[in-house]
Parts: C-alpha cells; sequence; structure tokens
C-alpha cells in the first residue's frame, strides 16, 4: 500500500493522543527520518533520529504533506537532511504533477513554461533571471526523471520562536503578524517570510538561491541542491577548498552577494554565515532566508553589521587577509561605488572591484576601529533622529555614523514615516487566516493572487478593524513620546550639515 493510500485511509478521531500514536504507528515507517542516504555520502552531521517524528511530523503536518501529496507536488520522503533547532529539512522528489509536466514538455516543446501545477508557486514569469539561467545549464530531463525538492519543516515548538519576533516586529510586511502569540500561526508566518524571501531573491536572479516551490503553513518545498550523487551540496563550512585562491574567491563572492541582496533584492539576511550557504555548482547559494528583513526594518542595519561580522569571522579563520567590517558595511550600503566601472548587478564586476578597492585589515588601529564600529549605535538617516541619537551626537559619535551613511543612500532606505498610512501594500502579508486547521482547504495555499484579492480594508470584520484602529493610535501615541521637537531637528539637521 502506497504512502498515500495510507494517508488517504486515515480517520481522525476527537482524541489527539489516539490519532498521534495512530499516525505515528502508521507512517514513522514509511516516512524515513533518519539520515538521508541514497547510495553514498552523507549529508550533515546533524544527527536525525526517531524523536524527530514527535517533534516535527506531528498529526497536523502530517496532514499537510498529504495535502502536498494529493496535489501531486510531492511523492516520497526519503530522509532527513538536517534537523535543528528551528526545523527539519528533508529529501523528497517531485510528484506526480512534476513527472507530468515534464512529459508534456517533452511532448510539446523544448521552451521553458511554468508547470501548472507551479503556477501558483509565484514564480511570475517576468523574465529569465540567473537562477533560470542555472536551471538551463541542467542537463535536460529525461522523461520520469524527477526533481529532488527539500522539505524544510518548522517545528511547532513554542520556546524556539520566542526571540524570533524581533525579526518579524518592525517589518511592514509582517506587521499585521505583530503580537501573535499563538505559536502555531507563528510559525506559519514564519515559513510563509522564508517562502517570499526565497522568491524574492529567486525573482530578482542576481543571488542564487534554491527553487522556491510551495509553501503550506509550516512545510516549506524548495529546489534540493545537491552534489548529483543524492547527498546534498556543501554548506560553506564544509566545501573542501582547493586552496588559498578559492578562499579568497569566496570571501570576495560572500562580500558582493551580500550588496546585491541589500541592493538588489532589498534585504538584509540577518542569519548569514558559513552555515547558511551551500557551495552547489561552483556557486555561493545563500539559504535560511526566514529572518531576513527589508531595509527599513529599524534593525535591518544592525543585523547587517552582525552578517558581516561572522562572515569577516569565519574568513579570517581560514587564514585569509580580510577587510575592515567598517569598510564592508560602507561598501554594501552606498548606492554609488566610487570608481566602479562595470555592471554593479554583475557578480564578477563587483569582486573585481572589492578585490582592488577595499583595504586590508592589517594594524591594531584598524582592528580598534571595528571595535567601536561594533558598537555603534546605527542611525538610519538624519529624519530618523531620536533623543538618543541626539544625546550620541553631542557625545561627538555622530560624525562617524553620518559617514557610514553615504549620502544617496539616504533616498534607498524608505523612512518608517512613509509607510504608516499605507494599508494596501502589495507586499502585504496574507497570514492572519483563521482557517489554518483546514488542510483540505486549497484558498488556505498562500498565493499572491490570493493576497491580492483578499488584502484591504473592506474584508476585514468590524472587531479587526477597530482593533487596528486602536493598535496604530498606540503606536502613534508611543512615537510621540520620543519624537524629538521639529525645531531641535532641524537645528540638529543644520548643525551636522555645516560640519561637513
Ligand atoms: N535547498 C536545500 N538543498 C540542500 N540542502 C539544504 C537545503 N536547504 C537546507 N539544506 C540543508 O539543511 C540544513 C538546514 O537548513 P536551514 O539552515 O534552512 O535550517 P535551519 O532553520 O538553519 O535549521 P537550524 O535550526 O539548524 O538552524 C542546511 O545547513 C543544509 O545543509
Ligand atoms: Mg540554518
Amino acid at each position: 500500500m502506497s504512502l498515500e493510500d495510507k494517508f488517504d485511509k486515515l480517520t481522525v478521531h476527537e482524541d489527539r493522543e489516539h490519532v498521534n500514536t495512530q499516525i505515528l504507528d502508521k507512517f514513522s515507517d514509511k516516512i524515513k527520518t533518519d539520515e538521508l542516504s541514497f547510495s553514498r555520502g552523507k549529508t550533515n552531521k546533524d544527527k536525525a533520529n526517531r524523536a524527530t517524528v514527535e517533534n516535527v511530523l506531528d498529526p497536523r503536518t502530517m496532514r499537510f504533506l498529504q495535502a502536498l501529496m494529493n496535489r501531486g507536488i510531492i511523492s516520497d520522503f526519503n530522509g532527513c537532511i538536517s534537523t535543528g533547532k528551528e526545523a527539519n529539512v528533508y529529501h523528497a522528489f517531485a510528484g506526480n504533477k512534476q513527472l507530468m509536466n515534464n512529459n508534456s514538455q517533452e511532448q510539446h516543446t523544448k521552451e521553458k513554461l511554468p508547470s501548472e501545477d507551479t503556477a501558483n508557486l509565484l514564480l511570475a514569469d517576468d523574465g529569465a533571471t540567473d537562477n533560470d539561467k542555472e536551471d538551463e545549464n541542467e542537463p535536460p530531463k529525461l522523461v520520469g526523471q524527477r526533481d529532488e525538492y527539500a522539505i524544510k519543516i518548522y517545528k511547532t515548538s513554542i520556546l524556539v520562536f520566542k526571540d524570533r519576533e524581533r525579526y518579524v516586529d518592525g517589518e511592514f510586511r509582517f506587521r499585521k503578524s505583530r503580537s501573535q502569540h499563538n505559536p502555531r500561526k507563528m510559525i506559519k508566518i514564519w515559513a510563509e517570510k522564508e517562502f517570499r524571501n526565497l522568491k524574492r531573491i529567486y525573482q530578482a536572479g542576481v543571488i542564487p538561491v534554491p527553487k522556491p516551490i510551495e509553501v503550506k503553513n509550516n512545510v516549506l518545498v524548495m529546489q534540493f541542491l545537491n552534489r548529483g550523487d543524492g547527498s546534498a551540496s556543501p554548506r560553506l563550512r564544509d566545501y573542501p577548498y582547493k586552496d588559498r585562491d578559492e578562499i579568497y574567491h569566496f570571501y570576495y563572492n560572500m562580500i558582493a552577494d551580500i550588496r546585491l541582496l541589500y541592493q538588489v533584492c532589498q534585504l538584509v539576511h540577518a542569519d548569514l554565515s558559513e552555515y547558511n550557504t551551500l557551495v552547489h555548482k561552483g556557486r555561493l547559494f545563500f539559504i535560511d532566508v526566514s529572518q531576513s528583513v527589508q531595509p527599513e526594518h529599524p534593525m535591518s542595519l544592525d543585523f547587517l553589521r552582525m552578517d558581516i561580522k561572522n562572515v569577516n569571522f569565519y574568513f579570517e579563520k581560514m587564514g585569509i587577509d580580510i577587510f575592515s567590517e567598517r569598510l564592508i558595511f560602507q561598501f554594501v550600503i552606498s548606492e554609488t561605488l566610487p570608481n566602479f566601472e562595470g555592471d554593479m548587478n554583475n557578480l564578477s564586476d563587483l569582486m573585481d572591484y572589492i578585490k582592488r578597492n577595499l583595504i586590508v585589515k592589517k594594524t591594531a588601529e584598524d582592528e580598534a576601529e571595528d571595535e567601536i564600529f561594533r558598537s555603534l549605535y546605527l542611525v538610519r538617516n538624519l529624519t530618523g533622529l531620536e533623543e538618543r541619537d541626539f544625546d550620541r551626537f553631542t557625545e561627538g559619535k555622530f560624525d562617524l555614523l553620518k559617514s557610514l551613511l553615504a549620502h544617496d543612500n539616504e533616498k534607498n532606505i524608505p523612512h518608517a514615516e512613509d509607510f504608516d498610512d499605507v494599508s494596501d501594500s502589495s507586499d502585504e502579508e496574507s497570514s492572519d487566516s483563521e482557517d489554518d486547521d483546514d488542510e483540505e482547504n486549497e484558498s488556505e495555499k498562500y498565493s499572491d493572487e490570493e493576497e491580492k484579492v483578499l488584502k484591504g480594508k473592506k474584508y476585514e470584520d468590524k472587531d479587526e478593524k477597530k482593533q487596528r484602529k486602536q493598535e496604530a493610535k498606540e503606536a502613534k501615541r508611543e512615537k510621540r513620546k520620543t519624537k524629538v521637537k521639529k525645531h531641535i531637528k532641524k537645528k540638529l539637521i543644520k548643525k551636522t550639515k555645516s560640519k561637513k
């Protein structure tokens, strides 16, 4: 009996404990949760064990998986690629839809079309991207050969997500989800956030990421990056560098990608490290982008600084000369680069520029400067000044901060107040659905189309509206408390400008 049949035959009783044991008994032997291994090669050093079934594959998650199987998106579950604090990642093959799609492509035309099924994968056909080119380089798929997917399943434990709110709070796209205390909904938001960030990066086409396929509640399906022998592509941390030049190559590549992510995709990774980058076909792929934020997030620059620090720390450990964190930061956020020749969206032009123009950190003073840089409070723009900025300014720290904000960068970073009254952005969160229990409800599937239709105050119920308005009022009241008086702000800006 196939796994799908087993799922179909499953009856759900009131007694959850019973259901739990029933499902686990039925499927734990079918769903391979042990470390993924086909013929050879290991994936991750993390240990997968039976306990993961209880932790991650709870009855609810099983039902979401069933829905994905029923829709032909995924088929077999072949084992665990990684077990982590927040999520487990599993390997699966694409389902029948993808097979059918391959067949019909084979029959009709060589032309690259989004599959019927993946039409709601939301990968708008907005022109070829680098990522698409990547796909074109793949050997043509034989009829019957299935794509491989990585399935990231977020754990439904509350504790893990506790400190994660700060990444969602302050995100314009997720403002409706603030103060979301229902852990299941929080996880759903988290998975959607990762999906949306992946999609955004994938569509921009300047930085390789796994192709996002589908998201359903706490289950995210994406392209599986593999070495060709069934095992996952290595994390940068595990990558066997050929020589020192290759270490330098990936260092420059990483810095260029941080800039592209910021300037083109308008995102800061916010958990960038040698663990969250995979080397696939000689290129760096960013993964694990659930916590990535947009530049207008109040802490985006702090996250960016942290990313740079982590990356530098790793490459220094690898024994190469590194640049100062402050310089890299400036390189990333400056819209224009002095003496830049070539295409600013081109990876090798950027890498070339980095190699030639950034100055290697050598002396103790350079290190001391970075120490100061790490401890600085980062001001996003002069009009966003608050009391504490003013204090720091009077302490004489402000000049350095200002010099970090490339002048023309100011227009690049939207001011928080520009967003205050916007309620119908196309980038709006749609995860407020109360109905996340109904796994058969197709409309629950995340979709931009749907988002466009459902968003808008028209569909809000009265209580929600009241609460939203009340919250907005309170937020404004809070903001007023710390607001610098206009005349002080003016004076401050004037003073700063005259210091230039
Ligand atoms: N698309 C993919 N293709 C191949 N391997 C992947 C893919 N996505 C994730 N992995 C593997 O799974 C691991 C964990 O993925 P990810 O970093 O997204 O999860 P996580 O949220 O960091 O989990 P943790 O709680 O361990 O931090 C990665 O280090 C990588 O080895
Ligand atoms: Mg990770």
